[in-house]
């Protein structure tokens, strides 16, 4: 397996965008319409965030999942007894956000939602007759006015040597929702896994955005575009005292959108909630 990036504004950039998706599950777009200049001051404006008191005056609704999750309560991933090396917050526009830092936050949600619906309209286009057959509604569609599309501002903090034996910063996991879009992030270490099971780096230039399919696409689709499973792995040498900050938005449907026979989307994510023993 091999991951290119896609120039965003090559002729066939949705041909190639789609079959890479087909393949792999992923695709890395370089050129795209995503202010760089918005993303990195996102970037230090949380590092700020994250590294003062503040954050624990925002801690996270127990019952809605919006706000501040701190170390001690982050998630372990699907299949794994420890938990992960990072820190997080999770923005939805109904929810809790610190005043400083909502303008460029609700500006980036506004822009990467309008993004993704543009890369929908792509997976569409390119789907094969038999597959777009069981969308039961446009796949842009599905996520227009959406209350639980989530915006995840991540920390991994600098490594202190005291981690938890096996811990690593995000374990093998795959991705709930329908897509999602990921800048990349200020530090290398995310891969994707392989078919046959090796960790492949996915090129993360500063700079490239990076989108990946989530379980509910996968079923949408019976499978045609793969749910990778994908890791960050723990920094070494020098970079081991460099924080690590990423911001993927997860794009989810509407909760009463019908998936497939077996699932609309409200009870898809439930019964994935309860595995990761979220709720
Ligand atoms: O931090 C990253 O680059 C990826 C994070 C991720 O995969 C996730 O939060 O689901
Ligand atoms: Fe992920």
């Amino acid at each position: 397996m091999k991951l290119d990036t896609i120039d965003y504004l090559a002729k066939d950039a949705s041909k190639q965008f789609v079959e890479s998706l087909h393949q792999t599950g992923f695709s890395v777009l370089r050129n795209h319409p995503i202010s760089q200049e918005l993303v990195e001051t996102i970037y230090s404006e949380w590092q700020e965030f994250f590294n003062s008191e503040e954050k624990h005056d925002f801690k996270f609704n127990v019952s809605t999942q919006d706000g501040f999750f701190p170390a001690s309560v982050s998630e372990t991933a699907k299949g794994n007894s420890v938990k992960d090396i990072k820190e997080y917050y999770h923005y939805y526009p109904w929810g809790q956000i610190p005043k400083s830092l909502e303008e460029n936050i609700v500006k980036y949600y506004q822009l990467a939602n309008s993004f993704a619906s543009e890369l929908l309209c792509w997976i569409e286009e390119h789907s094969p007759a038999e597959v777009a057959a069981h969308y039961s509604i446009a796949l842009s569609e599905m996520i227009k006015d959406s209350d639980s599309t989530l915006l995840r501002i991540l920390h991994y903090p600098p490594m202190t040597g005291n981690e938890e034996s096996g811990a690593i910063r995000a374990a093998a996991h795959e991705d709930i929702n329908l897509i999602t879009v990921l800048p990349a992030a200020n530090e290398p270490g995310l891969q994707v896994k392989d078919k046959d099971g090796t960790w492949l780096d996915v090129p993360s230039d500063f700079g490239n955005i990076i989108i990946n399919i989530g379980d509910m696409l996968q079923e949408t689709t019976n499978g045609y575009f793969p749910s990778t499973s994908h890791r960050v792995i723990n920094p070494e040498g020098m970079d081991k005292t460099k924080a690590r900050i990423s911001l993927p938005l997860f794009l989810h449907p509407k909760p009463d959108v019908v998936l497939s026979e077996r699932y609309t989307a409200h009870e898809y994510l439930q019964e994935r909630l309860k595995e990761l023993g979220v709720i």
